[in-house]
């Protein structure tokens, strides 16, 4: 069992609407980094305006954090979150090598997307939203044409984790790195997050509001761009969807 990492409060309610909805709430009175766990979401949003599912069983948790840095460096938090995410399931599960990172920060279970990050930031303050497939996936044809397969650790690798012992783990090992991130710099959240990415090397494809991108995922640059090799050269994409 991992210790609770000194400086961070903890907080768990059993029904909310979202969690980045109740963490804005509660942002006036908030001191010092918090975690917010839900049992249960009923209006949970992800990325791109789309819905997210949070049934009894899965993990809904918001960490508040206070921003120090201009807004580019405190958004290089999602790669601190998915990489603490990639250790919480390593520790969780003993399954490190069925999990893998796809840019720019969900985790993968055998390909299939078992955890989203969606970051939001309020005037000082930075907000990561984590949900995670312990117990159910929403059925297939749920998610849009072209997203990737929905999983859950219970029904992909007969692993029951129950949502207050991951928040548990997954506080110890974001504390970890977000220390490192303060002390360090972004360069060994980088190399460690690259070390476990999705498709390094391969061909994928990059949709942006306006624009598609095909090409050679060669690399995450220091401001946490995606970099692609295409026919016209190399390409730095700071947001998009990723295909593969
Ligand atoms: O689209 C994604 O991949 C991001 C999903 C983020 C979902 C989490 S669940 C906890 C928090 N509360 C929300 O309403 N959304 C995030």
């Amino acid at each position: 069992m991992s210790a609770w990492p000194d400086g961070y409060a903890r907080v768990v309610l059993d029904t909310v609407d979202s969690t980045l909805s109740e963490a804005s709430r509660r942002l006036p009175t908030v001191v010092g980094p918090t975690w917010l766990l839900a049992l249960e979401q009923t209006a949970a949003r992800g990325r791109r305006g789309r819905a997210w599912a949070t049934p009894r069983g899965n993990f809904a948790g918001t960490l508040i954090l206070r921003r120090m840095e201009d807004p580019g460096v405190a958004a290089l938090r999602s790669f601190v979150a998915s990489l603490a995410l990639y250790h919480t399931f390593a520790a969780t599960t003993g399954q490190a090598s069925a999990f893998a990172l796809k840019w720019p920060n969900d985790v993968l279970l055998h390909g299939g997307k078992v955890a989203g990050i969606l970051l939001e930031s309020t005037g000082d303050h930075l907000i990561i939203g984590i949900g995670v497939n312990l117990l159910h996936a929403p059925d297939p044809d749920q998610v849009e044409p072209g997203a990737l397969r929905p999983m859950s650790l219970s029904r992909d690798l007969d692993v029951d984790v129950d949502p207050e012992v991951f928040l548990n783990v997954l506080a110890s090992e974001y504390a970890r790195l977000e220390d490192q991130f303060v002390t360090h710099g972004f360069a060994p959240i980088r190399r460690a997050w690259l070390a476990q990415a999705a498709r390094l090397g391969e061909v994928i494809t990059a949709r942006t509001m306006k624009e598609s991108f095909t090409g050679t995922f060669e690399d995450v640059d220091e401001a946490g761009n995606l970099i692609l090799r295409t026919a016209k050269g190399a390409q730095a994409i700071t947001a998009a969807e990723v295909f593969f």
